[in-house]
């Protein structure tokens, strides 16, 4: 170790005493359990249904309050007293409204913050007291640390803590009081949150989840294509921005885009209105109760045409200009014939319905008009000079990656591209082969390259960007082709398939997901891959523990628009160090259901594995970091106060 890190190191610990100290600490951390992971992904703007579990912990605060209350409580207090932990603003003055006397509330605040110390005691008891006071409301730190580390024995304090809570009602401070152990109960379920993709489209709210992920405690994301689409946006893709913009004209959520992140949709509109009709092919899902009317429909469908069409002309000059892409395919506006109104598609003709083709100048029809250009190149500007998305996009870059190893196991949102006989699927890009764990840290490197330089927008690496979303060997799509264009205006459904990477069966196999574990250095005996992206289909018996355990995927669709697929509400996995637990959620309907039935969303807990041992932190990533730590001040030690 460098004497200059030494210096630093001995400005921190200028004692033997402060050295030996922490050495002390760090060594008592490494001996505690393992915090408790959460595992959550393809949220697609999901917010409501996203914090319940965040909330819930995935069942976890509920099993807490069982363990503690089970014989106290009856089934319906226990869960009023659970959703109060969950909602306790909400929670809180929905209670106060029933009580009629003021000593009946009295009463039963002093009985609510009793049991909540206790479950904050409870729940605490495998961290240091150090890591709770940092989950404790700031303003009573000293308040709760007195009334948690009150022992019985000294009856001589029980006055005190009488007078304590006494003083804490009539100050008004006890409605604060119960929503700061609330929330300091709900982050002290939860160790580390990992988000395995597909934040962004489809749902109403994806900037409500940037925002309570940047306010969370300890969190890290494995991009998703959905992701990498507004990263690729913001980089200056102008394909990803149109794409971006189709998905929120298609879910009926144009509102992000304009309310959310301020971008002005007006020029877009003008050229909707003027080349655009009603066409039933480009009406807006409806997932919501929220009626539109029929002129809000009308605009929508309008510019869901307009941002369509550019998006199709855009891929064009991309798929030209980059062989490597292998995309030639999917030139689909050259293999239309306009006349015909038919399109010939792998050797196929189709005819052609509800096409809305025009802008398009059959001799060139990948040429925006000069007002398309415009709009799009406006759009770009504003989305470049959004303060919000700014802020969403640089905390996706920095909490984000396209894969991670954590604790011995591998999580990635899509997939490790593969052959079908299971060698890793080789790509070459500008000049070089890349397969396996090297193409992926290539497309993340590009995907870095291209949201350092915004202003780059028809580079090399902004392109790869997009193609992270469409291409064959992205390891984010996992798919031949992206049929978009088929599915608007071909009626065989044979078209609209999108043929799935041989990783999606072989992904059953343990001795494939052993391989895959070992070429990303992580132990197969150990780890395990944890996929999101491809819902799984509870409804039909798939299930989403594969090969042997090795593989496990928690796209249960918190989305809406596939709940009808999956016949669930999403699945989430819990880490904790007795093992790993996936959790299937039952449809969430509202918060507001939850709180007047006080009805939890039914969670189904399956036991992937148990641990023989309970895992300490001394085994974990944190535990490697400390055990570093813990080798820097030995050497401290030895070579500036002991000689
Ligand atoms: O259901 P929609 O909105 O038409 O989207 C379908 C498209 O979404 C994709 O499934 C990608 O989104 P996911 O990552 O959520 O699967 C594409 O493969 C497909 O073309
Ligand atoms: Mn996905």
């Amino acid at each position: 170790m460098s004497s200059k890190y030494l210096d630093l190191l001995a400005e921190k610990y200028d004692s033997e005493e402060k050295v030996a100290t922490e050495i002390i600490n760090l060594e008592a951390i490494l001996n505690l359990p393992k915090g408790t992971e959460h595992f959550v992904s393809d949220l697609h703007g999901e917010y409501q249904a996203f914090q319940h579990v965040l909330r819930n912990g995935s069942g976890n605060v509920k099993v807490k309050i069982r363990d503690l209350f089970n014989n106290e409580m009856g089934e319906e207090e226990l869960n009023e007293f659970a959703t109060l932990v969950y909602y306790p603003e909400e929670k809180l003055s929905l209670i106060k409204s029933h009580f009629s006397s003021k000593k009946e509330l009295k009463d039963w605040y002093i009985e609510t913050i009793e049991r909540l110390l206790k479950l904050v005691s409870y729940a605490s008891s495998k961290y240091t007291r150090s890591k709770l006071r940092k989950a404790l409301p700031k303003q009573f730190v000293y308040i709760i640390e007195e009334l948690l580390y009150k022992t019985d024995e000294f009856t001589n304090k029980k006055d005190y803590y009488a007078k304590m809570l006494e003083q804490i009602i009539s100050l008004g401070q006890v409605d604060k009081l119960i929503v700061g152990l609330a929330y300091t109960m709900q982050r002290l379920t939860v160790d580390h949150l990992h988000v395995v993709g597909d934040i962004y489209d489809r749902g109403p709210d994806p900037h409500k989840i940037m925002d309570t992920l940047i306010d969370y405690h300890s969190v890290d994301i494995q991009w998703g294509n959905h992701d990498v689409l507004w990263i690729g946006a913001y980089s200056g893709s102008k394909v990803c921005l149109a794409n971006i913009i189709r998905i929120c004209a298609r879910y009926n959520n144009l509102d992000i885009i304009e309310d959310v992140y301020g971008i002005n949709l007006r020029p877009l509109l003008n050229l909707a209105e003027k080349y655009y009709e009603d066409n039933p092919a480009f009406h807006p899902k409806r997932i919501s109760d929220e009626q539109l009317t029929e002129q809000e429909q009308l605009q929508i469908t309008k510019i869901h045409q307009a941002i369509s069409i550019i998006q199709f002309k855009l891929e064009s000059p991309i798929i030209k200009r980059r062989s490597c892409f292998a995309m030639e395919d999917r030139l689909l506006l050259e293999k239309v014939d306009y006349d015909k109104n038919e399109a010939t598609i792998h050797g196929k003709t189709y005819p052609l319905e509800n096409t809305c083709f025009a802008t398009i100048d059959p001799k060139h029809p990948d040429r925006l008009l000069d007002e398309e250009q415009q709009v799009i190149d406006k759009l770009l500007f504003s989305i470049q000079h959004s303060e919000k998305l700014s802020r969403h996009m640089n905390f996706l870059m920095k909490k984000g990656k396209l894969y991670l190893q954590y604790n011995g196991n591998l999580l990635i949102h899509g997939c490790i591209p593969l052959e079908e006989n299971g060698d890793m699927k080789q790509m070459k890009i500008e000049g070089e082969s890349y397969a396996g764990r090297e193409l992926l840290d290539v497309f993340e490197e590009y995907t870095r390259y291209a949201f350092a330089h915004p202003e780059e927008t028809d580079d090399f690496a902004t392109d790869m960007v997009w193609y992270q979303w469409t291409g064959e060997n992205s390891s984010l799509f996992g798919k031949r082709e992206m049929t978009t264009f088929e599915r608007y205006f071909i009626k065989d459904k044979e078209t609209h398939k999108e043929r799935k990477n041989p990783y999606y069966h072989l992904r059953e196999d343990e001795d494939m997901c052993r391989k895959m574990l070992a070429e990303f250095d992580l132990n197969p005996d150990y780890g395990r891959i944890i996929n999101g992206h491809t819902p799984v289909k509870e409804r039909d018996g798939e299930d989403p523990i594969k090969a042997n355990g090795k593989m496990i995927v928690i796209d249960g669709g918190f989305s809406k628009a596939y709940q009808s697929t999956t016949g669930i509400a999403g699945y989430t996995l819990l880490y904790n160090s007795y093992g790993m637990q996936l959790v299937a959620h039952q449809r969430f309907n509202s918060k507001e259901e939850v709180l007047q039935n006080g009805t939890d969303v039914l969670s189904i807990k399956r036991l992937v594995d148990e641990e023989l041992e309970r895992k300490k932190v001394r085994e974990t990533n944190i535990g490697e970091e400390l055990l570093q730590e813990i080798a820097n001040l030995n050497s401290l030690r030895k070579h500036r106060y002991m000689n």
